[in-house]
C-alpha cells in the first residue's frame, strides 16, 4: 500500500457543515509517500536449526499448503517491504455505509484488521448478516479480519430518531425529552425518547442535559409528567441513540448510572447471539468492575467451552477509571472509548487518561484500542483536519495496539479514505519512531515490569524480552514465533520490537485473537512432528508470497521448546 493519501486535490465542499464546531474550509493535507526500506544484512548470522516440538493437536488450515495467508499483509509486503509494514492495527465499525459484501471487502482491502458491530444500533438480523459476510470474505478471499461485537450497555441514551440519520437542534430551540412510548409515526416534532424510565423523575429544572459528550447541550426549563422540556444552549446534530448525561451545579449526576447493571437483559441476549455467531471479541460497554468481566468470561466458557472469545473492557466512565487496574487485569484487552469518557470527565483530562490507559495495558500485557473521533471531520469531508492527524499520530506514537473508526466508517461519506489516513499516518509515525530510536545512541529498550505470576510464564516472558532485544540489536528482518496459546506472541508484541512478528499457530481462533495486537502477523500453520520441516515450510511459504527473502535474518522463538535462534533465510 502506498503511503500517500489518495485525496482529491480539489477543495472541500463549501457548504456549511451539519456538524458543529468544524471549520467550513480547510487547506489540503498530504502525507508524503513512504519509501520502501531496504534491509541491510551485513551481519554474520547463526544458521542454527529450530527445534520445535510437534503440536499435539494439528488443526484445520485454510489453504492446501497449510498456510492461511493474509492478502493485505502480502500486498503491503510487496509494496513496502518488510520493515515498513504497519504495526498499528485498525478496527472499523460497520454501519449502514459499509454493510454490504463489496463495502466490507473494500475495507478489508484497505487494511481493516477487525470489523466492529455496535449492538446499540440495528437489529440482530442486520448484525448476523454483517458477521457472516466478514467470515465469508475470510474463507473465500483469504482475508484475516476478526469480528468484535460491542454491547449496548445500560447507560442512559436517546431512542432512535424514527429511522432518521440525525436531527438538528438549533440554539434556543425548545425540545422535549420524554420517557413516553410513541407509535413512531405519531412522535411529535422536536421530541426525543429516553431509554431510562426514571429519567423524568431524576432530572431537575436547571440541570444541564449533555448529548454525546457535549456535541449538543440543553438546559431543563420545565418538567411535565413523563416529559422534560429543555432549551438548546449548544446547537448541533442529534444522532440516534446518543448517550445522555446530566449535570447539576457543574457536576456530573451519576448516581443513576452507577446503579444500572453493566450487562442488561438485552445485552445478555446479544452476548448469546455473539457466541452463536462466533465473534472473536466481545467489547463490554460501561464496565465498572473487574467482577463483571469475570462473570462474562466464565459465562462464555460455560456456553462455549474452549472458545477463544476475548472479553474487552471499554473504559468510558468514571466507574471504570476508579477500578482501572483490576478491570484491565481481568480482561483480554481494553478500548479507550473517548466518546462517552469525554462526557463523563472534563475533556482536558482525556489525553492524560489515554496515556495512562495505554501504558497500563502495555505493562499488564493487554491489547489496547484508542477509539472515537479520531477522524470525526471525515464523516463529511474527504480530508482530515491537522488536529485529527495529530491525534492519530499521538495514539500511534504511544504504541497503542489499535485505532478504531466509529461513525467515520459506519455512516460517514469517506470510510475508505478514513482508513487510508489511519494507515498512512501509522506507517509514517512508526517509521519515525524506529529511526529516532536508532539515532539516539543511548536509547535502550525500556524495561517492562514483570507481568507473569508463574515460573513457567516468567521463563516465556524473559525469552520474549531477550528475543526482542536481540532482534533489535541485530536489526533482524522478522521474528518468527511458533505458539499454541498465543501467549508467546503477545509477550513479543508487548516489547514493540523494530521488526514485524510472524506468529504461527495451529488454531484459527488463536490466529484471529492475535490480529488485534501490535506488530503481529498471525498465520495458521498445522505444526507437524518435524520441527525443521515446520520452519522450512514457513520459510518457503512466506518466500513464495514475497513476505521474506533469502538472506533475511529471522529470530525464531518457540513456546514449546522455549528457545531463541537466529537464522538466515536459505
Ligand atoms: N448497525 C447500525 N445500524 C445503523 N446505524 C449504525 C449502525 N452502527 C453504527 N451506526 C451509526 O454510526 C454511528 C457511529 O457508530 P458508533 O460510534 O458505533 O455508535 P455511537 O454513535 O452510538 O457511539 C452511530 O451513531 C449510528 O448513527
Ligand atoms: C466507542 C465508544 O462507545 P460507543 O460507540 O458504543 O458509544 C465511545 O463511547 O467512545
Ligand atoms: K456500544
Ligand atoms: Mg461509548
Amino acid at each position: 500500500m502506498s503511503g500517500s493519501l489518495p485525496f482529491s486535490t480539489s477543495s472541500p465542499p463549501l457548504q456549511s457543515r451539519e456538524l458543529p464546531r468544524m471549520p467550513v474550509m480547510r487547506p489540503r493535507f498530504q502525507v508524503p509517500v513512504l519509501k520502501p526500506l531496504t534491509a541491510a544484512l551485513s551481519r554474520v548470522v547463526l544458521p542454527e536449526k529450530l527445534k520445535v516440538a510437534a503440536s499435539e493437536s494439528p488443526v484445520t488450515v485454510a489453504s492446501p499448503e497449510g498456510l492461511e495467508a493474509d492478502r493485505v499483509t502480502e500486498a503491503e509486503r510487496k509494496e513496502n517491504g518488510f520493515s515498513s509494514r504497519r504495526r498499528t492495527k485498525i478496527i472499523c465499525t460497520i454501519g449502514p455505509r459499509t454493510c454490504n459484501f463489496e463495502e466490507i471487502e473494500a475495507l478489508a482491502v484497505g487494511g481493516m484488521n477487525v470489523a466492529r458491530v455496535n449492538m446499540c444500533h440495528g437489529t440482530r438480523e442486520w448484525h448476523r448478516n454483517v458477521i457472516r459476510r466478514v467470515k465469508q470474505l475470510n474463507e473465500e478471499k483469504g482475508f484475516a479480519v476478526a469480528v468484535m461485537m460491542d454491547t449496548e450497555g445500560s447507560e442512559i441514551h436517546m431512542g432512535d430518531l424514527n429511522g432518521a440519520e440525525s436531527a438538528k437542534a438549533q440554539d434556543g430551540q425548545i425540545w422535549t425529552f420524554t420517557v413516553r412510548a410513541f407509535d413512531p409515526a405519531l412522535r411529535p416534532e422536536r421530541t426525543v425518547t429516553v431509554n431510562y424510565d426514571g429519567f423524568a423523575e431524576d432530572v431537575k429544572v436547571g440541570d444541564e442535559l449533555v448529548v454525546d459528550g457535549g456535541m449538543v447541550r440543553f438546559v431543563v426549563i420545565e418538567k411535565m409528567g413523563p416529559d422534560v422540556i429543555c432549551r438548546c444552549t449548544d446547537p448541533g446534530l442529534l444522532l440516534p441513540r446518543a448517550n445522555l448525561t446530566f449535570r447539576r451545579d457543574g457536576s456530573l449526576v451519576r448516581e443513576r448510572n452507577a446503579m444500572l447493571p453493566t450487562i442488561s437483559s438485552k445485552d445478555w441476549l446479544d452476548i448469546d447471539f455473539g457466541i452463536e455467531e462466533g465473534v472473536d471479541f466481545i467489547a463490554m460497554s460501561f464496565v465498572k468492575s473487574a467482577e463483571v468481566i469475570r462473570t462474562l468470561k466464565s459465562y462464555i466458557t460455560a456456553q462455549s467451552p474452549g472458545s477463544q472469545i476475548g472479553v474487552i473492557a471499554k473504559i468510558e466512565s468514571v466507574g471504570s477509571l476508579k477500578n482501572l487496574k483490576e478491570i484491565i487485569q481481568a480482561s483480554d484487552g481494553a478500548v479507550l472509548a473517548r466518546g462517552d469518557l469525554g462526557a463523563q470527565i472534563p475533556l482536558e483530562q482525556v489525553p492524560s487518561v489515554q496515556q495512562e490507559v495505554v501504558q497500563l495495558c502495555r505493562k499488564l500485557n493487554k491489547p489496547v484500542v484508542v477509539a472515537s473521533q479520531l477522524l470525526e471531520s471525515m464523516i463529511e469531508y474527504p480530508i482530515p483536519t491537522r488536529a485529527e492527524v495529530a491525534d492519530v499520530s499521538e495514539a500511534v506514537a504511544q504504541q497503542a495496539d489499535a485505532l478504531m473508526l466509529s461513525s467515520e466508517s459506519a455512516m460517514g461519506q469517506f470510510p475508505e479514505k478514513a482508513l487510508t489516513v489511519l494507515t498512512s499516518v501509522s506507517l509514517r509515525i512508526e517509521k519515525c519512531h524506529r529511526e529516532q530510536k536508532h539515532l539516539d545512541a543511548h536509547a535502550t529498550q525500556t524495561d517492562l515490569p514483570i507481568v507473569s505470576s508463574s515460573k513457567a510464564d516468567r521463563i516465556a516472558e524473559e525469552i520474549c524480552n531477550t528475543a526482542s532485544r536481540i532482534a533489535n540489536k541485530l536489526k533482524a528482518d522478522a521474528i518468527f514465533v511458533y505458539t499454541k496459546t498465543g501467549q508467546t506472541a503477545s509477550l513479543l508484541s508487548r516489547n514493540r520490537p523494530d521488526c514485524p512478528i510472524f506468529a504461527f499457530t495451529p488454531s484459527t481462533s488463536i490466529r484471529r485473537y492475535l490480529i488485534l495486537q501490535w506488530g503481529l502477523m498471525p498465520f495458521c500453520l498445522d505444526f507437524s512432528d518435524d520441527a525443521e520441516s515446520n520452519l522450512n515450510r514457513s520459510f518457503s511459504l512466506l518466500k513464495a508470497r514475497a513476505m521474506i527473502n533469502s538472506g533475511d535474518l529471522v529470530i525464531v522463538v518457540s513456546d514449546i521448546m522455549q528457545s531463541i535462534q537466529a537464522i538466515k533465510v536459505p
